[in-house]
């Protein structure tokens, strides 16, 4: 898969698209024959325009407008079914033989595990929450007490170190409203700075905060050595929803009127180029590579691409013209993160039945006058010197609480995430993440119970998640630029979608949902198509 990447997005397209004659028909035509002369056996789909292009973007009476989605994830299914319901010609085109994307629940006989998306985030503002009665869905606020550990065991009720984290993404939050003109820098760095100067603090909350810090990776996916400051995404007190049997129903019922014919989402075509036009005046071709490399071409009136960001980064698919300027200086002040999961069935449940989460803080490092910072009551001496888990933040779901499984699933961020996704012995990754479960015992005199199962992630090994999970804000990032340049781009018959397209709800799959839904009325006003009046879960 990645050298097929590799060789795309080195393919050079030399037929610039051509300019439509004054009879438009046979302009669609051959631009789709120029290119797929371009590619060997490629079929050309759509040669039969469903629509006349006109150049100015109007709708041409009693012909279908035909607009060909690019990603089958939440976005470009929401994209799709919105268009479709108000009278335009939809395919979708998805790489995976599947449709959800960066949502995808395995199914075992314990239950649903959910490899990407598994909450609804921010569930006071998310109107996806509304389909959960809607559609009866099971659900659990997994916000009870969590509980801290570190390596010496679990955190006592005065452990106040994440009160001082707490505190300090406020501080950092006022820092940069009230110095807008500071510069960025990263999130290990600033903390460490604002525990030394705070004179109020202990010593051993000075020590421990920057380590509580930490707990913001497992949302952002990212290192606090790489995350910026200045745009520091920090959750203390939005609510969050799982799904008990796992967040493809939400899928589902998102592509559900896309399915009733066959044709309309293409799985197992990979895109490679996207021939494009601003203003309509040129045919837009979405150029793919089919599992058996046979090649297909589909026409359009517009494209909406909803690749991840981390695959627009790293050029995955190539777009002829080039895209615009300000999309691509914005493309390149946007990071892409790294959230892992680890899933662990045993035959037994070894682990506190009463809380959601284990939250693990790493020790900090040796005060600089060489003191132990926190005396060790287990004395055990310091697993940190060992190359384990416990050198790292993480957060431990209770899946037993949820689903009744006999399941942890242990989170984890980059850079950890490259390297765990990319293990493949499993008593190797057992091994490392041990130290972990017996930390977690509630009888710690017990031996931990047989290993049945594990399952893991493998975001940053896959291309068609742009080699990690979602965008993260690192140091110098400035996502406001490519969200202006996408708006400066309203009108465009190349409209973007995808959770990177949106400042509210970033990351998020109701963020990814609205940028689907507005790429879409985006379109629907510039082929000037009157619009309905959405539905329950529009955020129009
Ligand atoms: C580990 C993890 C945990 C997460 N946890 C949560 C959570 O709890 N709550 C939450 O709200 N969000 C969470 N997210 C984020 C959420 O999953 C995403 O924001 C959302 O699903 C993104 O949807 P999308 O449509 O933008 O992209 P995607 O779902 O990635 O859809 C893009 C589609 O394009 C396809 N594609 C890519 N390249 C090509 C190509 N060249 N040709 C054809 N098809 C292509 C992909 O296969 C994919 O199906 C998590 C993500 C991960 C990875």
């Amino acid at each position: 898969m990645a050298q097929l990447y590799s060789l795309t997005s080195q393919r050079d397209i030399s037929s610039p698209p051509k300019k439509p004659s004054s009879s438009l028909f046979p302009s669609v035509v051959e631009a789709s024959k120029d290119l797929s002369t371009s590619l060997t056996n490629a079929a050309t789909v759509g040669e039969l325009p469903t629509s006349t292009v006109n150049g100015q973007g109007e709708a041409t009476l009693g012909v279908k407008k035909r607009v060909v989605i690019v990603g089958a994830g939440i976005s470009g299914l929401r994209a799709a079914s919105v268009l479709q319901r108000n009278g335009v010609e939809v395919i979708v085109i998805e790489g995976r033989g599947r449709i959800g994307g960066r949502i995808h629940t395995t199914h075992t006989d314990q239950g649903a595990r959910d490899m990407g998306a598994a909450w609804m985030h921010e569930t006071s503002q998310n109107n996806l929450v509304k389909l959960i009665p809607r559609l009866g869905i099971e659900y659990y606020y997994d916000d009870g007490m969590a509980i801290y550990y570190t390596e010496h065991g679990r955190a006592g009720a005065q452990f106040k170190a994440k009160k001082v984290a707490d505190e300090f993404a406020d501080y950092c939050e006022w820092f940069y409203d009230t110095h807008p003109d500071e510069p960025d820098r990263d999130v290990a760095g600033f903390v460490d700075e604002f525990v030394r100067k705070h004179q109020l603090i202990t010593k051993d909350e000075r020590a421990w905060a920057p380590q509580a810090v930490k707990e913001v990776e497992l949302w952002i996916g990212t290192s606090v050595e790489q995350a910026s400051a200045k745009h520091l995404s920090y959750f203390i007190t939005e609510r969050n929803l799982y799904m008990k049997g796992g967040y493809d129903s939400i899928v589902d019922w998102t592509a559900k009127s896309l399915q009733s014919n066959p044709d309309t989402i293409r799985l197992g075509h990979t895109v490679e180029n996207i021939v494009w036009s601003e203003d309509g005046s040129m045919t837009n071709v979405v150029e793919c590579r089919l599992k058996d490399c046979t090649a297909a071409n589909f026409t359009a009136d517009a494209v909406i691409c909803t690749i991840p960001l981390g695959a627009l980064r790293h050029e995955l698919v190539s777009f002829n013209p080039p895209l615009p300027n300000d999309i691509q200086t914005g493309l390149t002040r946007f990071s892409y993160g790294a959230l892992g999961k680890i899933f662990f069935e045993f035959t037994d449940v070894f682990w506190s039945k009463d809380n959601d989460q284990f939250i693990y803080y790493p020790s900090p490092p040796e005060l600089e006058d060489g003191e132990e910072v926190y005396s060790s009551s287990a004395g055990s001496g310091s697993s940190t010197t060992h190359d384990n888990i416990l050198n790292y933040a993480t957060v431990t779901i209770n899946l037993w609480i949820m689903t009744g499984s006999k399941e942890l699933c242990v989170q984890i961020a980059e850079p950890l995430t490259q390297r765990i996704e990319a293990m493949t012995n499993k008593k190797d990754l057992y091994k490392f993440f041990e130290p972990l479960f017996k930390l977690y015992r509630t009888e710690p005199y017990k031996a931990l119970p047989s290993l049945v199962n594990i399952e893991k992630t493998n975001w940053t090994q896959d291309p068609l998640a742009g080699f990690g999970s979602y965008s993260a804000d690192k140091v110098g990032d400035e996502p406001s630029l490519l969200l202006e340049a996408l708006d400066a781009h309203r009108d465009s018959r190349l409209q973007f979608a995808g959770e990177h397209c949106t400042e509210v709800a970033n990351g998020c799959v109701h963020g990814a949902f609205a940028t689907g839904e507005k790429a879409a009325r985006n379109l629907l006003r510039a082929f000037g198509m009157e619009m309905d009046g959405g539905d329950e879960v529009s955020l129009f």
